[in-house]
């Protein structure tokens, strides 16, 4: 059976070992991440935000290898931090690169050897073989030509079922979006040199405008897009849960009362599990643990002027992410 390795278990690994244990613990064959066992152990059993893992886990050494056991199953844990050394098993044909170190195609493509043939990356890449929003693009996927391959973001994964039914529904003419986020590792607690001159300031203490890398990776996914869409990313100090800000001009007449049934018909119809709508008056707290790409709130949909609208959506920027970085690697799986 082909299984999956993963590599760097952070916020997404461990959500992803997490979600793989729940679904498809056959799955995992592998492990790679430089922290040591009892690390990776004491982090994947207490989330400061999902809260402990249900599963059993336990870390042991046997002949100087370290493992991971998942409830009944037993997954050798490798620390290499460079992964054409990493020294994953035969059973490994699929890589999830999850590091945040190798997003590039030639650093990804460095786990291309022995048993694995494929590698997702959980993030965008500027040159990967595809980029995958799999409800979008899927069908593109060709196994023979396309080797590594990105899962995109989640920022990109909430924002592109918007454009998308806000286009398929009324057209679209321009586009923008603002991203409000949560923090994430790639911050400083405190101020510390980052070659994003805000990145480096406090996480904790600001509102913090900063870059996504969603834009590239929408236009790569929906080549269609209106040319300038683009936008900015505003780090918030929260933990989880993000919310996604679009405002759009459309080709076709459109009132607040036509946008909603929009997406409730999206929601119930074509991106039924994908698409969900919020209950009235929600915060972002309101959104831990759910694993759609997005939550509609649809009380906040404005008509701005003729065809001029804005509209809002939430998602778990980790539970939503790691599961549709599951769905790939499951269907993937299942096909090489
Ligand atoms: N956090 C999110 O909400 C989110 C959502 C979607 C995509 N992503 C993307 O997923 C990737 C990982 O993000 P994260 O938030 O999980 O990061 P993180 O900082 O929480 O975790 C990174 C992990 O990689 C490990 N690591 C460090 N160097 C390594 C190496 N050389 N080899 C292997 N592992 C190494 C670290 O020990 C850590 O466990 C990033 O590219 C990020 O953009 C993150």
């Amino acid at each position: 059976m082909k299984t999956i390795a993963l590599n760097g278990l952070g916020r997404i690994g461990r959500l992803a070992v997490r979600l793989l244990a729940e679904r498809r613990p056959d799955l995992l064959c592998a492990l790679n991440d430089p922290a040591p066992l009892d690390q990776v152990v004491h982090l994947l059993r207490h989330d400061s935000v999902h809260g402990c893992l249900d599963l059993p886990i336990d870390g042991l050494q046997e002949a100087g290898q370290d493992f991971l056991r998942l409830g009944d199953r037993k997954v050798p844990l490798f620390h290499a931090p460079e992964p054409s050394e990493i020294p994953f098993p035969d059973c490994a044909s699929l890589v999830v690169e999850a590091s945040g170190r190798f997003t590039r195609r030639a650093d990804a493509a460095r786990h291309l050897k022995g048993a694995v043939t494929h590698v997702v990356i959980s993030a965008p890449s500027p040159d990967a073989d595809l980029t995958v929003i799999a409800p979008v693009n899927g069908a593109e996927l060709e196994l023979a030509r396309h080797r590594v391959i990105s899962n995109a973001s989640c920022t990109a994964h909430a924002t592109a079922p918007m454009l998308r039914i806000l286009d398929q529904a009324f057209g679209l003419d321009h586009a923008g979006m603002s991203t409000v986020h949560v923090v994430t590792n790639d911050q400083r607690l405190m101020d510390l040199p980052h070659k994003d001159l805000r990145r480096a300031r406090a996480a904790f203490m600001s509102i913090i405008p900063t870059t996504s890398s969603a834009f590239g990776a929408l236009h790569r996914v929906i080549p269609t897009l209106p040319e300038g869409f683009g936008g900015v990313a505003l780090r918030v100090p929260t933990l989880n849960v993000n919310l996604v800000d679009v405002v759009a001009t459309l080709r076709r007449d459109a009132d607040v009362a036509g946008i909603r049934r929009a997406f409730q018909d999206a929601a119930g119809g074509a991106w039924k599990g994908l698409v969900g709508i919020a209950d009235p008056h929600a915060v972002s707290s309101d959104f831990t643990g759910r694993a759609e790409s997005v939550v509609m709130d649809l009380d906040l949909t404005m008509a701005l002027g003729p065809r001029f609208v804005k509209v809002f959506g939430w998602h778990d920027n980790e539970t939503g992410y790691a599961a549709r970085l599951c769905d790939l690697v499951m269907d993937l799986a299942g096909r090489i």
